[in-house]
């Protein structure tokens, strides 16, 4: 029989995750061990020893006993120099850091290959919900089609008291800061980069496409207001973050991040608070729905342990789509989307261009148009959409 491998941890990180991270691993008995904790504030009052704890990254990286080094910071470019440092010194690494895997994962993919190393990140994307794994060995010789999810899981919170409890959109954000769920900086959160991050990271599993997500539309619900809420309450429909991949012809992915009015027969309306909910279309499987805690520091602990766990058997990421198709993806930017636009200056629209104007309502109070648009048009003007006078949520369920 192959008996699982002992493990030496060196941890960066003892917030919220890495904090969770610990309760799940103290409360089994697993053969690994954390040897040193690295934080950054040395003032702070911590649970455990304070031997256990370090502000020199070295202590962990150079340490030939620690094995495997798992990096829960809050800081992505800290992140990267650490996640770098300890592949090169010959570790496997495991990472919750969704901005950081993003903006690196070619140069990352590369170094772990060479250094015949793991790096692997399941509670970066959807936390609890294991995502990345399925997409990697379940669905390894399927062909994907839309993959259509909520996978942020304080802007859910956000809508969720919003619309359940009447609460304020600033309350809603602190409790869901409070609570744990959210960015250091939560405008990554509600501003659709969060999100965005992991819709590239599931991309890159799905479909073998990485690409720089500043490359990616996003646009969040900073600036939803409550005309927006009346107006889908009134339709029977919510507003949700939604981030979508639509593969299209000729290898080409669409891939985006924007609000979108969601119907109460989807299996996205039923995700409430910090879940997230994942719906994949595959040519063969047909329609499957993942759904779990998407943020919290159990759920993503529990991915980053079985990452650790997967670890004791040598697992790896094989990338097979990435290397196989790599040359022939590309990004598709000239999607047309149907959407709801809320604005204040008829200058707005005509700048947009739409393709088509289905809708148009203009009092003095409210005005809004509903019609057919490039995604390139709404890349072009993203700055002049970034207002509070202006609200866009993704309608093809209204027309
Ligand atoms: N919270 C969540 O629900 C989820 C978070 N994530 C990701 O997990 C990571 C951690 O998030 P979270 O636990 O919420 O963050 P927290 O803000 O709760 O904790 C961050 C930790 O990082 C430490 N830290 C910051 N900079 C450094 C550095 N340069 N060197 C060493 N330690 C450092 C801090 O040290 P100190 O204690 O001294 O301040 C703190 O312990 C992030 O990448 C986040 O995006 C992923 C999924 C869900
Ligand atoms: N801030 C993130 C945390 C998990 O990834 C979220 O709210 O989803």
């Amino acid at each position: 029989m192959h008996l699982p491998k002992k493990l030496t941890l060196g941890l960066f990180g003892f917030g919220v995750v890495g904090q969770g991270l610990l309760d799940i691993i103290s409360s089994k008995n697993l053969n690994l061990s954390i040897k040193k904790i690295g934080i950054k504030h040395p003032e702070k009052q911590r649970t455990l020893s304070a031997e256990l704890f370090t502000t020199n990254p070295d202590e962990i990286i150079n340490d030939p006993e620690i094995d495997t080094v798992v990096e829960l910071i809050n800081d992505a470019d800290a992140a990267y120099e650490l996640v770098k440092r300890s592949l090169l010194a010959g570790k496997s690494v495991v990472s919750a850091n969704k901005k950081l895997i993003a903006e690196h994962l070619p140069e990352l993919i590369s170094l772990a290959e060479e250094t015949g190393k793991s790096f692997l990140y399941e509670g970066a994307a959807c936390a609890s919900i294991p995502i990345i794994r399925n997409l990697e060995e379940y669905y390894d010789n399927e062909l994907l089609h839309e993959i259509r999810g909520i996978v942020n899981g304080s802007s859910n919170y956000i809508l969720s008291k919003i619309y359940q409890e009447q609460m304020t959109y600033h309350a809603a954000l602190k409790q869901a800061q409070d609570l744990g769920f959210a960015e250091t900086d939560p405008l990554l959160d509600v501003g659709g980069y969060d999100p965005k991050f992991k819709l590239s990271i599931i991309a890159a599993h799905a479909y073998g496409l990485i690409v720089d997500p500043a490359q990616i539309f996003n646009y969040g619900i900073q600036y939803l207001s409550a005309d927006d809420i009346r107006f889908s309450t009134e339709k029977g429909v919510r507003i949700k973050l939604v981030a979508r991949a639509i593969p299209a012809e000729q290898h080409a992915i669409s891939l985006f991040v924007m609000p979108a009015f969601v119907t109460a027969e989807e299996p996205l309306y039923q995700v409430e608070n910090e879940y997230n909910g994942v719906v994949i279309q595959a040519a063969f499987a047909d329609r499957q729905f993942f759904y779990g805690k998407g943020a919290g520091g159990h759920p993503t602990g529990s991915a980053v342990l079985s990452d650790i766990a997967a670890l004791r058997y040598d697992y790896r990421y094989e990338y097979k789509k990435y290397h196989t198709l790599k040359q022939h993806l590309t990004l598709k930017t000239d999607q047309q989307i149907c959407i709801y636009l809320r604005y204040e200056h008829e200058q707005l629209v005509e700048a947009l261009q739409f393709d088509e104007i289905i809708e148009r309502f203009n009092n003095r109070k409210f005005k809004y148009v509903m019609g057919l648009i490039s995604l390139e048009k709404l890349i072009a003007n993203r700055e002049k959409l970034l207002t509070p006078d202006v609200f866009l949520c993704e309608a093809s369920v209204l027309t």
